[in-house]
C-alpha cells in the first residue's frame, strides 16, 4: 500500500476532538450555506427521502476529522477497481466488513489493490445489490450522507442516465433509499468544483472534493 490518503493535508491533526460546535463556526456560516437554516424533508417517490441540510455544520466537522483519522489509517482509503480492472475515481474504506467491488462480495479482509489502469470518471448508474436477500427484500434503507463538495445525483428506474432525475447532493444532505426505492438505479454524474461551505473547508483544511459515507445493512 502507498502513502495513506490525508482528507486534510494542510491542517494539522487535532490533538483532542471536539465534542462542541467552535463559537467561529456559528459567525462563519451565510443564509444558504448553513445546514441547519435550510433543513427540509422532501419526499422524491415512495421510499426515496432526501433530508436537506440533515447534519450540524459542527457534526459535518467531527466527521471529517474522524473520516480523515481512519483513513490514514489500517485498513484506511485506498483506490478500488471495477470488476473489469479499470480503477475507480474514488477512495474508499469499508467499516465493519469490507465490500470488495471487483468480486461483489463482503468479507472480514480486502484485497490489496490492483495494477493502474485508467480511470472511469464516473459512479455510473447501479443498483446497490450485493446485499444479502433479506436486507433487500426487506427494503431495509441505504443512506448516503454527502461532505464537502457538491455532487449531481441521478436516479430512475433504468440504467438509462438520459432518463434519470437529477439532483444536487450538497454538504450536510442524507438521502436514504429504502422501501420500494431500495433498487432503484443510482449515481454520480460528477461532483462539482468549489462548492463546499467554506466554513468547513476553514475549520477541518478538507481537500477539494466530497465524502459520501454509506450506510448499509448486509
Ligand atoms: O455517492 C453517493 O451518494 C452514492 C454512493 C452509492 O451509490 C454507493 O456507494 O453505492
Ligand atoms: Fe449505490
Amino acid at each position: 500500500m502507498s502513502q495513506p490518503f490525508d482528507l486534510c493535508p494542510d491542517h494539522p491533526e487535532p490533538t483532542k476532538a471536539k465534542t462542541t460546535a467552535p463559537a467561529s463556526l456559528k459567525k462563519k456560516r451565510k443564509v444558504g450555506e448553513s445546514s441547519t437554516n435550510t433543513a427540509s424533508v422532501q419526499h422524491l417517490r415512495p421510499g426515496l427521502v432526501l433530508l436537506k441540510g440533515f447534519v450540524k455544520p459542527e457534526d459535518q466537522v467531527e466527521i471529517v476529522r474522524t473520516c480523515r483519522q481512519l483513513g490514514i489509517g489500517p485498513g484506511g482509503f485506498y483506490r478500488p477497481n471495477f470488476k473489469n480492472g479499470a480503477k475507480m475515481k474514488l477512495w474508499m474504506m469499508c467499516l465493519g466488513k469490507n465490500w470488495d467491488p471487483t468480486t461483489g462480495f463482503y468479507g472480514p479482509t480486502r484485497p490489496c489493490d490492483g495494477a493502474q489502469v485508467p480511470a472511469i470518471p464516473e459512479l455510473g448508474l447501479h443498483q446497490d445489490k450485493d446485499e444479502s436477500g433479506r436486507s433487500i427484500n426487506q427494503g431495509l434503507p441505504i443512506i448516503s450522507i454527502s461532505l464537502g463538495d457538491t455532487a449531481e445525483f441521478l436516479f430512475g428506474d433504468t440504467r438509462d442516465k438520459d432518463r434519470a432525475t437529477k439532483i444536487n447532493l450538497e454538504s450536510g444532505d442524507v438521502l436514504i433509499l429504502g422501501g420500494r426505492s431500495r433498487l432503484l438505479f443510482h449515481g454520480i454524474s460528477h461532483v462539482k468544483p468549489n462548492t463546499a461551505p467554506t466554513w468547513l473547508k476553514e475549520e477541518t483544511g478538507l481537500r477539494p472534493g466530497r465524502i459520501n459515507l454509506t450506510f448499509r445493512q448486509y
